[in-house]
C-alpha cells in the first residue's frame, strides 16, 4: 500500500476564515463570495490512495471527506477545532462565511486515513454554498445543540436536505451538542436517541468545551469508511451503531 502526502489544513487559526468553492465545483449563488484559495480543496471525490493537493505534510493511505452541518451557533467550528488542535474556542460567537476546511490523518488498526473536514456555515443564506459540497461527502455529522430546542427541530429539515443534495450511501451521525451545559439543557438525551432511532441514526451527545465524545465522533466515522473501502473478506464488519454505543460516554463523567 502506497504512502501519499496530505496537504496541511487550511487558515485553522480564526474560525471566521473561509475557504469558498474551488474552481472545479459549481459556483455559489451569490457573487463575490466565491474566491478560491490557493489551498482550497478540489470539490472532486477524495479518491482513496491519490495524493492530495499542496506540499507537506502526513502520509496517508485513504482520504475521506467529512462535511459538519447543522443550524448555525449549534457548535460545528468548535467541534472542529476540538478535534484538529485539542482546544476551545470560548468568547465571541464568529460564524463561518461560506465553507471552511481543516485536514487530520488518523491512525486506524494501522491505516493512515485522512479526514477533510469541511465546515460549512449554518447560516441560511449561505445554503447555495453548502449545497454544491453535498455530492462530494463522503460522511456528515449532523449537529445540534442540547440548549436551543429550535436546532433539534430542524433536523428533520436537515434530514431532507441530506436527501436531496447527498450520495444516498453517505455515512451519517447525529449529534447532540453542548453537553456541558446541563443547566441550560432543553433537549433530552432520549429525545435524541428516539430521533436517531427514528431515521437509523447513530447517535451521540458531545462536547467541544470539554471534548466529550468527540474524538470519538470522528474516529467513529473514519473507520467506518476505512472498512467501506478497504474491506477484506476475512475482516469482520465494522458497526458504527454499535461501536458509538459501546464507545460513547455519558454528559455527566467530564463536566469541567
Ligand atoms: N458550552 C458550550 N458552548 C459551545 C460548545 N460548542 C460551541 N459552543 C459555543 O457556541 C457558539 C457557536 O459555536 P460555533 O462552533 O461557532 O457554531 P457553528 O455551528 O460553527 O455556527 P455557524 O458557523 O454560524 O454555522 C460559540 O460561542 C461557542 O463558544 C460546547 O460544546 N459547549
Ligand atoms: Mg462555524
Amino acid at each position: 500500500m502506497s504512502r501519499k502526502k496530505t496537504s496541511k489544513s487550511k487558515g485553522a487559526s480564526t474560525p471566521a476564515a473561509s475557504t469558498l468553492p474551488s474552481a472545479n465545483g459549481p459556483r455559489p449563488a451569490r457573487s463575490g463570495t466565491a474566491r478560491p484559495g490557493p489551498d482550497a480543496p478540489p470539490n472532486g471525490p477524495l479518491q482513496p490512495g491519490r495524493p492530495s493537493l499542496g506540499g507537506g505534510g502526513d502520509f496517508y493511505d485513504v482520504a475521506f471527506k467529512v462535511m459538519l452541518v447543522g443550524d448555525s451557533g449549534v457548535g460545528k467550528t468548535c467541534l472542529l477545532v476540538r478535534f484538529k488542535d485539542g482546544a476551545f474556542l470560548a468568547g465571541t460567537f464568529i460564524s463561518t462565511v461560506g465553507i471552511d476546511f481543516r485536514n487530520k490523518v488518523l491512525d486506524v488498526d494501522g491505516v493512515k486515513v485522512k479526514l477533510q473536514m469541511w465546515d460549512t456555515a449554518g447560516q441560511e443564506r449561505f445554503r447555495s454554498v453548502t449545497h454544491a459540497y453535498y455530492r462530494d461527502a463522503h460522511a456528515l455529522l449532523l449537529l445540534y445543540d442540547v440548549t436551543n430546542k429550535a436546532s433539534f427541530d430542524n433536523i428533520q429539515a436537515w434530514l431532507a436536505e441530506i436527501h436531496e443534495y447527498a450520495q444516498h450511501d453517505v455515512a451519517l451521525m447525529l449529534l447532540g451538542n453542548k453537553v456541558d451545559s446541563a443547566h441550560e439543557r432543553v433537549v433530552k438525551r432520549e429525545d435524541g436517541e428516539k430521533l436517531a432511532k427514528e431515521y437509523g441514526l447513530p447517535f451521540m451527545e458531545t462536547s467541544a468545551k470539554t471534548g466529550l465524545n468527540v474524538d470519538l465522533a470522528f474516529t467513529a466515522i473514519a473507520k467506518e469508511l476505512k472498512q467501506r473501502s478497504m474491506k477484506t473478506p476475512s475482516e469482520p464488519r465494522f458497526r458504527l451503531h454499535d461501536y458509538v454505543k459501546r464507545e460513547g460516554r455519558g454528559a455527566s463523567c467530564c463536566r469541567p
